[in-house]
């Protein structure tokens, strides 16, 4: 189901080859659709639910739970056929769950099958482009573990192997790049503790938000040589507190 139509007199900027964002209905996946929306991209955002601050005249929002093949099926046919190409596919849908088996069967569908399965279905469409780019949005946990979020940070893991695989297999007309993040944005409503906890992980104290990862993904868009690598935005998280 479609979101928002765009209307006849609005330009159609690149409407032939759009980024598709999984995950861009809320906080750094919906800042970066309007980023690019904001920049001149035809965006594709693919998600659960439709967000009304979406509303961008280069913004398509379609709706999809990525964790049900069915869904993920009728995005590749309507990529497919209202679109000559794809320029990126930037995979940054996500959950964030506590560790049980359920949710690691839900975070595996959604962080390791989706990327997987919309990868293979639509590597012909991004090739179609002269320069087309794959963006797996990982997690600098996967380092290091987690072991508050086992299933979050193994499944990340994998994302992250995956961006080896597919640089190797759709190389040289696509590029495929993964972005590491550290802390971007709390989760709302944490308490004041955690909150200064979380900052003090990294050597930057600080809350980001979604400005560096938009900026990694503008990076790696403009980028004619970085393939099968990795952009880390943690805030120099990996060298504090180490055992020198
Ligand atoms: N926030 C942070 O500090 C950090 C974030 N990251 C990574 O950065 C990315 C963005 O983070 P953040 O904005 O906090 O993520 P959120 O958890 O706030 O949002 C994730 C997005 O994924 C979508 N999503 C969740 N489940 C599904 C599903 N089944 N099908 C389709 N879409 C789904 C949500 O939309 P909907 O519910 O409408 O489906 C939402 O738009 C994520 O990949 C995250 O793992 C990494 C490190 C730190
Ligand atoms: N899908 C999500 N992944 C992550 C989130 C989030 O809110 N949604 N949040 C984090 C934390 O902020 C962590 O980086 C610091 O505690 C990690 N991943």
């Amino acid at each position: 189901m479609l979101g928002h139509e765009r209307t006849d007199e609005q330009t159609a900027p690149n409407m032939n080859s759009p980024i598709l964002i999984t995950g861009a209905s809320q906080r750094v996946g919906l800042a970066l659709a309007l980023a690019l929306a904001k920049a001149g991209h035809q965006v594709v955002s693919a998600s659960r639910s439709l967000h009304a601050q979406a509303a961008h005249p280069n913004i398509i929002q379609f709706q999809a739970d990525l964790t049900r093949e069915a869904d993920r099926l009728a995005l590749i046919e309507h990529l497919q056929h209202n679109y000559d190409g794809l320029r990126a596919i930037i995979h940054n849908a996500s959950l964030w769950l506590d560790d049980d088996l359920q949710s690691l069967d839900t975070m595996f569908r959604l962080h390791v099958e989706a990327p997987y399965h919309l990868n293979l279905a639509l590597g012909e469409h991004l090739a179609k482009v002269e320069k087309a780019d794959i963006i797996h949005i990982c997690d600098e946990t996967s380092s290091r573990g987690s072991k508050s979020h086992i299933g979050y940070a193994a499944t990340k893991a994998a994302l992250q192997n995956m961006v080896l695989s597919f640089a190797e297999k759709y190389a040289p007309k696509v590029r495929v790049n993964g972005i590491l993040p550290g802390l971007l944005i709390l989760k709302e409503g944490g308490d004041e503790q955690y909150r200064r906890q979380t900052l003090k992980k990294a050597l930057l104290e600080f809350e980001p938000g979604a400005q560096p990862l938009i900026e990694a993904v503008m990076f790696l868009l403009q980028s004619q040589y970085s393939t099968g690598s990795q952009v880390v935005i943690n805030g120099g998280r990996h060298l504090k507190n180490r055992m020198t």
